[in-house]
């Protein structure tokens, strides 16, 4: 019985933390502290377990982080006025507002007033659309982990099929515009809850992104022998948490991700990217006009 290798998110997460780390000190040393906000509402236990990591996270490589929270029931007034002072606030680089937010609060008008230069999720409608028209932006950090991993594992994405199971706006509609790029030029699928059997579009593909929210939805059976599965969707019970495939796919796969430790690792390791890349552009706008004067 052939068991599928292990795609390590945590480790390729800490490799790239050790070298933003580095960034972040030349940064430091050119003038240019950056710093991440986070704006949280509500007490869904995982979004504060997420964004306590991105905090951690923020501290082991010297990104210094601002922090909003708001009760459940704060009003879109407030969540706007949160998103604007962060704006504002010179010592935050970039920001995220963790999702979801509570069902009373109109998401997208939330995002659409995030600062396009300080979206450090990529999610602002004018980022989403230079994704589309292939113009460097900040990349949605769910989807740009996924592609890392995949490259440092040496999983091929050019020409390959691509099964996307989920179409959310964080991780399955993103990650089909990336992975269809020029730069990618991979073939997607993207299931939705109304895809028709979803199981025989991920037995023909070569790549699986569960991405659902549905616990153990990929079975062995839906799986290609020596396909490549990702799990992204998590699932918490009083047992712990189960992601979106079936262990026992990997007697299947080629290559797979554990529930936890593949793809969370990454998208959090993407953020701290974004950020140290805005302020890199910064100082070489500063740079630029530096030069301009001399
Ligand atoms: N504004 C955003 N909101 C949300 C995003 C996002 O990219 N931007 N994605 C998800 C949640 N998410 C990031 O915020 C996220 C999910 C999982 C992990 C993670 O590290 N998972 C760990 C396990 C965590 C645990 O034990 O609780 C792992 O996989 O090992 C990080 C970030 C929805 N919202």
């Amino acid at each position: 019985m052939t068991t599928a290798a292990k795609i390590d998110g945590k480790r390729v997460a800490a490799e790239l933390k050790a070298e933003l780390a580095v960034r972040v000190k030349a940064l430091h040393e050119a003038g240019i502290d950056p710093g991440l906000g986070t704006i949280l509402v509500g007490d869904d236990p995982g979004s504060h377990s997420y964004v306590a990591g991105k905090h951690r996270d923020c501290a082991e490589v010297g990104i210094a982080s601002i922090r909003i929270e708001l009760p459940a029931s704060a009003t879109q007034a407030e969540i706007e006025a949160a998103v604007q002072q962060l704006n504002e606030d010179p010592s935050c680089t970039g920001f995220i507002v963790q999702l979801p937010l509570p069902p009373h609060v109109d998401t997208h008008r939330v995002l659409e007033l995030i600062d396009p230069d300080k979206d450090a999720d990529g999610l602002h409608p004018t980022n989403l659309g230079k994704l589309v028209l292939g113009t460097p932006a900040p990349l949605p950090c769910t989807p740009r982990g996924i592609i890392e991993l995949l490259r440092q594992h040496d999983v091929p994405i050019t020409g390959q099929r691509f099964c996307v199971i989920g179409c959310g706006l964080t991780v399955g509609r993103p990650l089909g515009l990336m992975l269809t790029r020029p730069t990618e030029h991979a073939t997607v699928t993207l299931c939705n809850i109304e895809t028709r059997d979803v199981a025989a579009h991920a037995r023909a593909s070569d790549v699986i992104v569960a991405a659902a929210g549905v616990a153990h939805l990929v079975k062995p059976d839906w799986v290609s022998p020596g396909a490549t599965v990702l799990s992204v969707g998590i699932t918490r019970t009083i047992e712990g948490i189960l992601g979106d495939v079936d262990p026992n796919v990997d007697v299947v796969a080629g290559k797979m991700t554990g529930a936890t430790g593949g793809v969370g690792p990454m998208t959090r390791a993407m953020l701290l990217t974004n950020i140290v890349e805005i302020a890199e552009q910064q100082l070489a706008a500063r740079e630029a006009i530096v030069g301009a004067l001399t």
